[in-house]
């Protein structure tokens, strides 16, 4: 048995076991992900994060030695390019364990390329997300999605965040309630790297601080950790997906409401600024199993 030392937090309920490893002395693999994630044997999470500098990475090579690697881990042990929940809890991590100023926009490294957090105040988080791609559709469709819960399959949009995923627009909110999102949604064309399933429904456009914003609502299915509270990348895909669907004059800010909470999405030309909370719940040692 080896003692680790552990932090647990979330961002809008999307929760996470964070490791402090500078030096990449830990020997993270599937079987101890799975562990640590273990809602009743482990510590519990929908994912576990590893803060490591590049320096401490054989795979660091190309990037400062000193520059931040999220190394993201999904609950059943596969690895995801991004998170962006768990990007807002990272930097929220990195300030309680480094003392990292995050004032003026720090970036950092993921296995979807570079990204940036910056600190808001008030425990709130501002994530530059990268890149995006929308799927090539000329009708707004690219894929079909079946679901328990939801008849018939509805068509569906994908949308790449750095990881993948699947939107679908339901017609009301107790359409989306209805989901029985226990077993993963099947997707057609098969993914072939699998991929995050989002269900939305539009709510309306609001004013607010001089701008128009859009306001939806979400439910997730992720791959690699089942329904979660939330899903970042997910929720810049629903804004994304949504936006393409409202066509010219929709907005570029949007509201999402996810079961855990609220987060807002800021649409900047060909990126996506993720905004919500991050909070670090508990920190401890969790003793690990030899092997
Ligand atoms: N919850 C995350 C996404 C985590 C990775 C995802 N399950 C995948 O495998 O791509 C978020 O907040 O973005």
């Amino acid at each position: 048995m080896t003692a680790l030392a552990f932090t647990k937090g979330h961002g809008t309920e999307n929760d996470f076991v964070l490791l402090f490893d500078p030096h990449g002395q830990v020997d993270l693999d599937p079987g101890l992900v799975r562990y640590l994630c273990d809602r009743r044997a482990g510590i519990g999470g929908d994912g576990v994060i590893r803060a490591v500098r590049a320096g401490g990475l054989e795979a660091g090579a190309g990037l400062a030695p000193a520059t931040w690697f999220m190394d993201y881990w999904n609950a059943d042990g596969t690895t995801s390019e991004m998170c962006g929940n768990g990007a807002r809890v990272f930097g929220a991590f990195l300030e309680a364990e480094a003392g990292e100023e995050l004032g003026g926009g720090t970036e950092f490294a993921t296995r979807g390329g570079p990204r940036t957090v910056r600190s808001l105040g008030g425990g709130r988080y501002a994530i530059g997300m990268g890149a995006y791609r929308v799927g090539d559709a000329t009708d707004g469709f690219d894929s079909e999605v079946a679901a328990r819960g939801l008849e018939p399959v509805r068509p569906a949009l994908s949308v790449d965040m750095g990881n993948p995923h699947h939107v679908v627009a339901l017609a009301d909110v107790g359409e989306l309630a209805a989901l029985d999102l226990t077993e993963a949604p099947e997707v057609r064309p098969v993914p072939p790297h699998g991929t995050n399933v989002e269900f939305a429904v539009a709510l309306g456009y609001e004013e607010r601080d001089g701008e128009t914003r859009g306001r939806v609502r979400m439910r997730v299915h992720e791959r690699g950790s089942g329904e979660t509270r939330s899903c970042g990348t997910g929720a810049c895909a629903v804004a994304l997906a949504m936006r393409t669907w409202a066509g010219v004059g929709a907005p570029d800010v949007w509201d999402v409401e996810v079961p855990g909470g609220e987060v807002t999405v800021r649409i900047v030309g060909g990126t996506t600024v993720l905004e919500g909370p991050a909070v670090l719940v508990a920190t401890g040692t969790v003793e690990t199993p030899a092997g």
